[in-house]
């Protein structure tokens, strides 16, 4: 990432964002006090393992969160407030300044419908006045984009392979040109050529559209080839934030160490994981939630919760080893960019 994407206005800022499912056994705090921004052309990964809050977070940026779910905080885009926004507003923003790519595009596009009609169908759903020629025009121009030649837009989703599904997901994402795009495990079903070419696309969109770009993974692999910063998540909160190539050669938070540790590499000689389970979201434990777990855990860790804190120029982890963690430098569990 270049210092004038560092520098430029977020398009996404994410305050103190929390959001709690009813469960039959209580509210279980899925995301608890996430701060980030997101800079146009900036692509930002969210890492942790299953169960973190990743999606969770995901879908909270959208507010397609299933009924019953309670979410506070604030999400701005572009400056405008997105919770608390009213239903017709929020459906223009969906799919026109943000969209959020899945994992199955065979479960979102329509068998019985041409690739061609879904974009109308969505363009005119923000523009219902354009012309469905224009649309067509459009939807071309955007598959274009992504690689699928433009004569095909008239196939049926069934007609193509998975990876081409996947990009027509995305190109449907695009079409409306957003200022962010949400990208939740989107490569996962595919085979790892195709997997590269998602991930270059996006890239190339991104830096051609000036898009801001979160990408939900598991895989740290792809968020150290695809992403300028990443964000460790670890029990609905952010551990650790910072630059990609700082974070995973110098890891500071002790959860981050052991998600790298835990990653093949070409001189890897033994596969190491971190012992132990995530906590139970229903009822967190006190201190550091990482603290059961954490090898290098001292005193204080198990009563006081850290906060993050700067631990380099450009890096935050929120762990009591570094000065300023146990009174947190943000207050929150913030990300300051
Ligand atoms: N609809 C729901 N109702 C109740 N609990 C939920 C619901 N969706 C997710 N959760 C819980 O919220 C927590 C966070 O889940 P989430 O899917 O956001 O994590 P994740 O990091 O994306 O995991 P994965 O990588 O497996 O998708 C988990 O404890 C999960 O069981």
């Amino acid at each position: 990432m270049t210092d004038q994407n560092r520098s430029a206005t977020p398009v996404l800022s994410v305050r103190d964002l929390r959001v709690a499912y009813a469960t039959p056994t209580g509210m279980l705090h899925a995301v608890d006090g996430v701060s980030i921004d997101v800079a146009a052309g900036e692509s930002v990964g969210l890492v942790g393992e299953s169960g973190c809050g990743k999606s969770t977070m995901g879908k909270a940026l959208m507010q397609l969160l299933p009924p019953g779910a309670e979410m506070s905080g604030s999400v701005t885009l572009q400056g405008e407030e997105l919770v608390g926004i009213n239903a017709r507003r929020l459906r223009k923003i969906r799919g026109e300044d943000m969209a959020l790519v899945f994992q199955e595009p065979m479960t979102r596009l329509d068998p019985l419908m041409r690739v061609s009609d879904h974009f109308v169908e969505a363009i005119r759903a923000h523009r219902p006045k354009t012309k469905k020629d224009e649309a067509r025009a459009m939807a071309r121009e955007a598959l274009m984009q992504m690689g699928i030649p433009p004569t095909r837009a008239d196939n049926y989703p069934h007609e193509f392979s998975g990876g081409m599904r996947q990009r027509i997901m995305i190109a449907l994402g695009i079409v409306m040109r957003p200022y962010l795009v949400i990208a939740d495990e989107p490569t996962t079903a595919l085979d790892v050529i195709v997997e590269a070419q998602i991930l270059d696309l996006l890239d190339r969109l991104r830096r051609e559209e000036d898009l801001g770009l979160i990408l939900i993974t598991h895989n740290l692999g792809i968020v150290a080839e695809t992403c300028d910063r990443v964000a460790v998540m670890y029990a609905g909160r952010i551990v650790e934030v910072g630059p990609v190539e700082e974070v995973f050669t110098d890891p500071k938070h002790p959860y981050t160490q052991g998600l790298l540790r835990s990653v093949i590499s070409a001189d890897t000689v033994e596969l190491a994981s971190i012992d132990g389970f995530p906590p139970n979201l229903l009822d967190p434990p006190t201190g550091c939630r990482f603290a059961p777990r954490c090898d290098q855990r001292f005193e204080p860790c198990t009563t006081v919760d850290p906060s993050l804190t700067p631990v380099s120029d450009a890096t935050r982890a929120a762990c009591l080893l570094y000065p300023g963690a146990e009174t947190g430098a943000d207050a929150t569990h913030e990300m300051a960019r």
